[in-house]
């Protein structure tokens, strides 16, 4: 295991090696963080939310980083492209929801995001991200900040060893690396090289991140003496229990068993639940419409599964969700 790095953050240190779930809009909502908690996830970001629609309260944007006490150590993370205003929302955040630490993100590649400013294109201005993480860290004494990164624009311009200091420099207490540039977006191969780099030349701990889930990459990343944890993104979609699969096989050295067709099915009732009872779920009222994907996606790759989706496809309401789920529960547990 990685030793220990300076870090106010307990979850780093001799003898761990914490698995973070990645931030993911759209899909890393307070009911699947919960899910994934569940099944050994260690640390949790929210989804990115823009510093200037917090600050101006628009709708369910503060409901977007809810999280629960279960959750914690939680990250909330915040974009944008001014000190001030990042520095004016993330004391508002840290005023209303006193999360485990406040994270920057500096690696979103979206075009809208970026011809503002903000996420990766701050890759390209060094000086203002330098300015951005400062004016965070000095308006926050309270709550640690760390930042998450991409390697580079593009591979003509990677700066992620130049980031890094930055970022160290500026009082980042860690720093998640995605080991892609901004022009691969999420195809290719993650330059771990370039992370383990950057973590050999920090003195704050490197979570490396991009298609870590491998297990090769994990147990090297895990043994090794540079990254101080992984995050993992899509590999957890329709797969959390992922967490604790690489942790038996961290322990074990043997690849685990997949999970039974039991736990994948309470894990569904479970999840089912949750969504309904999420901010989300409050507001949808009697559609569903909105949770079949992301119930189907703990399906994925199921044999003979298909009738179990037609009925979540069927069902209207919760009430009818919530049967539906019962009833393939209870076939389940006969089988
Ligand atoms: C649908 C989706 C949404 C994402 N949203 C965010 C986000 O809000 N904040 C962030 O820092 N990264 C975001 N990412 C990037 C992931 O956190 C992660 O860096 C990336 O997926 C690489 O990790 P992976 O190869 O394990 O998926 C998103 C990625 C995906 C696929």
């Amino acid at each position: 295991m990685p030793s220990a790095k300076n870090s106010r953050l307990p979850w780093f240190g001799e003898g761990k090696f914490p698995l973070y779930l990645a931030p993911m809009a759209g899909f890393t909502d307070i009911a699947f963080r919960h899910l994934c908690k569940r099944f050994g996830a260690d640390v949790m970001v929210s989804e990115f939310v823009m510093c200037e629609a917090l600050l101006r309260d628009a709708p369910n944007v503060w409901e977007t980083i809810e999280f629960t006490e279960f959750q914690r150590p939680m990250g909330v993370q915040i974009f944008g492209s001014e000190p001030d205003r990042m520095a004016e929302a993330a004391k508002a955040i840290e005023e209303r929801l006193r999360p485990d630490f406040l994270d920057l993100n500096f690696g979103c590649p979206s075009e809208k995001v970026t011809r503002a400013e903000a996420g990766c294109s701050l890759l390209r201005n060094l000086p203002l991200l330098g300015k951005i993480a400062g004016a965070v860290r000095h308006a926050l004494p309270n709550t640690p900040v760390t930042a998450k990164i991409r390697i580079g624009w593009d591979t003509d311009s990677i700066v992620a060893s130049e980031t890094g200091k930055i970022l160290e420099d500026e009082g980042m207490e860690a720093l998640a690396i995605h080991g892609r540039t901004r022009m691969q977006g999420y195809k290719g191969d993650a330059d771990m090289e370039v992370i383990e780099t950057v973590a050999r030349e920090r003195k704050i701990p490197v979570i490396a991140n991009g298609s870590v889930e491998d297990w090769e990459r994990i147990h090297h990343l895990a043994n090794g003496a540079t990254c101080a944890g992984a995050m993992i993104g899509r590999g957890a979609l329709g797969n959390p229990w992922i967490f604790d699969r690489i942790k038996e096989f961290l322990r074990t050295g043997e690849i685990p068993p997949a999970p039974t067709l039991e736990e994948r099915i309470e894990a569904l009732c479970f999840f089912a639940e949750e969504l309904l009872r999420s901010p989300l779920g409050q507001t949808r009222g009697d559609s569903v419409a909105w949770m079949r994907p992301k119930l189907k996606a703990l399906l994925k790759d199921l044999p003979h599964s298909r009738k179990a989706r037609v009925a979540i496809d069927q069902a209207n309401n919760p009430t009818e969700l919530m049967t539906v789920l019962e009833t393939i529960s209870a076939r389940v547990a006969a089988l």
